[in-house]
């Protein structure tokens, strides 16, 4: 079975092609004897879909990547594998006049309407039925999906990142577990400067003016007020090793085999704690 680790720091190219150059990698994952469809209260979700949300340049990718380098570590291999999506290959096709635009850095990329929020619905219905996916990819550099695509399939976690995950309810509803990467604003907008200049082909002057007048206020609006909706707020994203570290713990917990109790998730379920 494959899983595919995705690094983002392709050139100008999208995240599920970075992780497909480091090659796809085998990613047993888990010893859980859970299998099928769940439905009963001692069935844990499969796969088990978990969203990550949070701003630009917060960390999402990072935290995703160490959550599954630790549960790799942990040991509980055999049969089960991780994958991780991110919702930018979800973005919608311009048109020829927001094309124009998008090359000026005045297209707002961090709107919703920017999104396909029905293919990603459907998509993420289709691989919680189990079902094979293709996964659409995504060219920063040409602000388009490409012709390439991802293939998923046999998945027994998935991570669903960006910074939208939690802002349609028909997104968010899909989720069994939900993250908030919640990293200093100073420091998300000096990570992205670095990372658009070296890897999304962007020029300093352009990546600030689309960072003060769109990125900015569009995760005051829209990304902000979605933390209330995470089970679990990550300060400092993957520098918090002992948040990723209980996470990973709860998750290798819930698919523990035989556990006394095992059920599946309730809105009302917390890890660490909830949001004010
Ligand atoms: N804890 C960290 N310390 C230093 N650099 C980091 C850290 N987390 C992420 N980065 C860097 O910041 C950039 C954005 O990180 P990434 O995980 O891709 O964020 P997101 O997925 O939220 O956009 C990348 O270049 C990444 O290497
Ligand atoms: N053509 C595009 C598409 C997206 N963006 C920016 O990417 C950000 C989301 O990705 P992260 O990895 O940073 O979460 C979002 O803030 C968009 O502004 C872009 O610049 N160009």
């Amino acid at each position: 079975m494959n899983v595919y680790m995705f690094d983002g720091h392709s050139e100008g190219r999208s995240k599920a092609e970075g992780w497909l150059d480091q090659g796809i990698m085998a990613f047993p994952l888990l010893n859980a004897r859970y299998e099928g469809p769940l439905g009963g209260l001692d069935k844990v979700p499969r796969p088990f879909l978990i969203g990550v949300a949070g701003g630009t340049a917060s960390g999402k990718s990072t935290v995703c990547d160490k959550i599954m380098e630790q549960l790799k570590k942990s040991g509980l291999e055999h049969h089960r594998h991780v994958t991780i999506i991110s919702q930018d290959s979800f973005y919608r096709d311009l048109t020829a006049e927001e094309h124009e635009r998008a090359k000026k850095g005045e297209h707002n990329f961090d709107h919703p309407d920017s999104f396909d929020v029905e293919l990603m619905r459907r998509t993420l219905v289709d691989i919680k039925a189990g079902k094979v996916m293709e996964l659409p990819m995504y060219d920063y550099i040409a602000h388009k999906r490409t012709t390439k695509t991802t293939v998923i399939h046999c998945a027994d976690v998935v991570l669903f990142e960006g910074i939208l995950v939690f802002y349609f309810p028909e997104i968010r509803d899909l989720f069994n577990m939900r993250l908030f990467v919640d990293t200093d604003p100073d420091t998300r907008l000096s990570r992205r400067v670095l990372r658009d200049v070296e890897e999304r082909g962007r020029s300093l002057e352009q990546i600030l003016h689309q960072y003060m007048t769109l990125v900015k206020p569009a995760f005051e609006e829209f990304c902000l007020p979605t933390k209330k909706y995470a089970d679990v707020i990550i300060p400092r994203g993957a520098d918090n090793i002992v948040a990723v570290d209980l996470i990973v713990q709860h998750i290798q917990e819930l698919m523990r085999p035989n556990r006394p109790g095992r059920r599946q998730r309730n809105n009302s379920d917390s890890i660490v704690g909830r949001p004010h």
